[in-house]
């Protein structure tokens, strides 16, 4: 498999990813929406598209720091914002978190990492009752895959973009919009403790693994094709290991099936499935 496979007409996907953001947001008779903006690239990418499909007074952008989430993260969050000239709100979750924590000082970094996540959702979807708007997504489909994100917290949304986009991809979509340089330069990072990186925590690097994944989903590649491109069995593993893992993640919650038309299993119609009057 050639790395350049990975990469697609971004030109293309702009022209999908408008009118996909326009009308998934329109059909309910919503027009504007609320998102998480980090400083990282995958939310400003999630905001380019919004502005370009929706105007720059549709989009608010949330700016959720916790007291140890970097000044660069802030300053880049803030780049975007007067780039679009979008409207914005600062929310720290310092004092909710920490309130939540008071009592249960012994917590892990992985808790609180997760409660931070869920803190900045509250504000999202309470934002998103106050104004009548939904949340967009910033979930790339290389965090779908691994379950890198925290359920009901980060992954939480209305409408998700970027769900089918690796991140080696999203590199290349901000790239295309004009996403400015020190956003696409800097490593990312989920900014939950201080000097995090996606990198580091998953101990490996997202061009090697999304070219892993474009070989198990895309390509179907079994095993031995894939150990015969050269990948590390124990990489190959731990992958497939992880994207097994948390297919939770990506499902709606397992319902005990007790009629003949149940929520997820035979009810599947589309979310704009037309109301009958
Ligand atoms: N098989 C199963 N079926 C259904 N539910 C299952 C389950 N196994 C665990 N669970 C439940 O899921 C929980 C674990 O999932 P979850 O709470 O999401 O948390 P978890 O997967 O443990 O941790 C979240 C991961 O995402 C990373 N993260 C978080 C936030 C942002 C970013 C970023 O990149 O910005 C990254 C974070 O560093 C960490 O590695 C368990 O405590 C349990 O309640
Ligand atoms: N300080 C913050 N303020 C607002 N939203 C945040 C903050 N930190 C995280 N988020 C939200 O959580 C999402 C998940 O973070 P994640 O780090 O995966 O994405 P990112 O920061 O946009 O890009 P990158 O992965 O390159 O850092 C963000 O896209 C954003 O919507
Ligand atoms: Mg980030």
């Amino acid at each position: 498999m050639q790395p350049q496979n990975l990469h697609l007409d971004y030109s293309l996907v702009e022209a999908i990813l408008i009118p996909f953001i326009r009308n998934e947001i329109r059909k309910f008779g919503f027009g504007s929406v609320v998102l998480g903006l980090s400083g990282g690239i995958d939310s400003a990418v999630v905001c380019e598209l919004a502005v370009r499909a929706l105007g720059a007074q549709n989009v608010l952008a949330l700016l959720m720091p916790y007291k140890t989430s970097s000044q660069e993260s802030i300053d880049h969050a803030q780049l975007m914002v007067e780039r679009l000239g979008i409207r914005a709100e600062v929310t720290p979750v310092s004092e909710v978190v920490d309130a939540f924590f008071a009592t249960r000082p012994d917590a892990s970094r992985l808790r609180r990492g997760n409660v931070m996540a869920r803190s900045r959702m509250l504000c999202l979807y309470d934002v998103s009752a106050r104004d009548g708007c939904l949340v967009l997504g910033t979930s790339n489909k290389t965090e779908l895959m691994l379950g890198y994100g925290t359920m009901f917290g980060d992954m939480a949304s209305a409408v998700n973009p970027i769900g089918d986009l690796y991140k080696t991809q999203l590199f290349g979509l901000a790239r295309h919009l004009g996403i400015p340089a020190p956003l696409i330069d800097k490593p990312p990072s989920a900014d939950l403790w201080e000097g995090q990186s996606d990198e580091a925590d998953l101990g490996f690097s997202y061009d090697a693994v999304d070219r892993l994944l474009y070989m198990m989903l895309e390509e179907r590649m079994d095993r031995d094709a894939i150990l015969a491109e050269g990948i590390d069995p124990a990489f190959y593993q731990r992958v497939r290991s992880m994207v097994v893992r948390n297919q939770y993640k990506r499902m709606m919650p397992v319902i005990a099936k007790l009629s003949s038309r149940t929520p997820g299993i035979d009810f599947r119609y589309a979310r704009d499935w037309q109301e009958v009057r």
